[in-house]
């Protein structure tokens, strides 16, 4: 090949040069409504204007009083509710009627909840006594004018997309979703729904893929699957490269004589490294075509699976600069288990909480990378680190979500 480049590297050099390269091609912001925001990544702070809540405020529906209940209860003075702002003013031992969320009256300092309160002739008793102080939310004990809320590079939950609403914000800044071209190769495969000649299997890495990217809220488009034709291949690859921000293939980066990816990209593009000490996902591949980043994932699908997860998602978050880290979960070895190969293993395994409340995870032992079904009966990756070991049970290791925690 005519390029030198990194191979049988590392996986923490590997997913650094990802995390140069994605980041060297951070996708621009763009000002996006709150309703399309969910799941984005932020592209600037977030800094309150204004104090949360922005006026004093009942936290039930009752009645606002000033001290404690005279003997005769408190004085019924007109009433309040959530909207407008009536301007009253209690004066000791008197009551307003009020609402949750309406401001307080001045002189206002305990609300008694409308259960606790009994209205006679014009006046207002309780039973029992409210706490002096009790259901009163004040002005700026959420949020402090001035204070940073957000930063650049969170990504967008829910609750973030709320805060933004609750400060008046109809917009926030957030970095272009990257879009995702996909592609499948090989001679064998045949969409699901076709029958299969002897030889012949189910495409099952592209429904992978394109599941995969859907749950990180991207809309991938799949190609046809490629046969296993180099100048077939590079056309395509070609035509995608220069509309899409990523292309990701799966099959064709080992050894073999049908394995046409590296050969290609480095005659017309560039390969970033080929082949990371991992297991599964050994021959993978990073370059660079056209515009695009592209990413091989090795055909296996558990293959897919375990880099899409640990390498893809590195490179969608380097593109859209995001800063908070995927989430590991620690959680203590159910059974023992040993490893005699030097390269760092995403084995699967099930997380479940032991009876003391500590996590434990089952690992599952069919470790090869065609094993799907094993693959789809787990829910985390257990990161057994680089270097030939053995764990005991009870031993603490990391554990990577690959299905939704529920
Ligand atoms: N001599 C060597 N052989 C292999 C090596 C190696 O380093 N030297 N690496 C092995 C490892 S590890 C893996 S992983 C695979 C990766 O191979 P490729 O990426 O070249 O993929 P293929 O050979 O095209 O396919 C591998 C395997 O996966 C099946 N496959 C491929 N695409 C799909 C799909 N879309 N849906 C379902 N299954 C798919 C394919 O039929 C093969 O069984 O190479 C090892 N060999
Ligand atoms: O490295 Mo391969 O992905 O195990 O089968």
């Amino acid at each position: 090949m005519s390029q030198t480049f990194p191979t049988r590297i590392g996986f923490d050099p590997a997913l650094a040069i990802v995390a140069r390269e994605s980041a060297a091609r951070r996708l621009a912001p763009e000002e996006i409504p709150l309703q399309r925001a969910a799941g984005r990544v932020l592209a600037g702070d977030v800094v309150a204007g204004t104090p949360l809540p922005n006026f004093d405020n009942a936290a039930m529906d009752g009645f606002a009083v000033r001290g404690p209940m005279p003997p005769d209860g408190w004085r019924l003075a007109g009433e309040q509710f959530a909207g407008v702002d009536q301007g009253l003013s209690l004066g000791p031992g008197e009551a307003c009627r009020i609402t949750t969320g309406a401001p307080l009256p001045a002189g206002c300092d305990t609300v008694l909840v409308k259960e606790n309160a009994r209205e006679q002739q014009g006046r207002v008793l309780a039973d029992p006594q409210p706490a002096p102080g009790a259901n009163i939310r004040r002005a700026g004990e959420d949020v402090r004018p001035g204070q940073r809320l957000l930063a650049a590079g969170q990504v967008l939950t829910p609750a973030r997309i709320g805060l933004a609403a609750a400060l008046g914000l109809p917009t926030l800044p957030a970095a272009r979703r990257p879009t995702v071209a996909v592609f499948t190769t090989g001679d064998e495969l045949q969409p699901p729904g076709q029958a299969l000649a002897p030889g012949e299997i189910h495409d099952s890495n592209r429904a992978l893929l394109q599941a995969l990217l859907q749950a990180e809220g991207l809309e991938p488009v799949a190609w046809p699957i490629l046969p296993d034709d180099p100048a077939r291949i590079v056309s395509a690859l070609r035509d995608a490269a220069f509309s899409f921000d990523v292309v990701i293939t799966c099959g064709g980066v080992s050894a073999g004589e049908k394995d046409h990816l590296p050969a290609l990209l480095c005659e017309h593009g560039e390969l970033f490294f080929w082949k990371v000490r991992m297991k599964p996902g050994m021959p993978l591949l990073f370059g660079a075509l056209g515009g695009a980043l592209v990413l091989g994932l090795p055909g296996n699908p558990v293959s897919v699976l375990a880099t899409f997860l640990t390498v893809g998602r590195e490179l969608l978050d380097g593109l859209q600069g995001r800063a908070e880290p995927r989430r590991r979960w620690r959680a203590r070895l159910a059974a023992p288990v040993a490893k005699r190969h030097e390269r760092l293993e995403f084995m699967r395994g099930r997380l479940r909480v032991g009876d003391g409340g500590q996590l434990e995870v089952e690992p599952d032992l069919a470790t090869g990378s065609h094993r799907l079904a094993a693959a789809a009966n787990n829910d985390v990756l257990l990161v057994l680190p680089e270097g030939a070991g053995q764990w005991a049970e009870g031993d603490v290791l990391d554990c990577i979500p690959c299905a939704p925690a529920g």
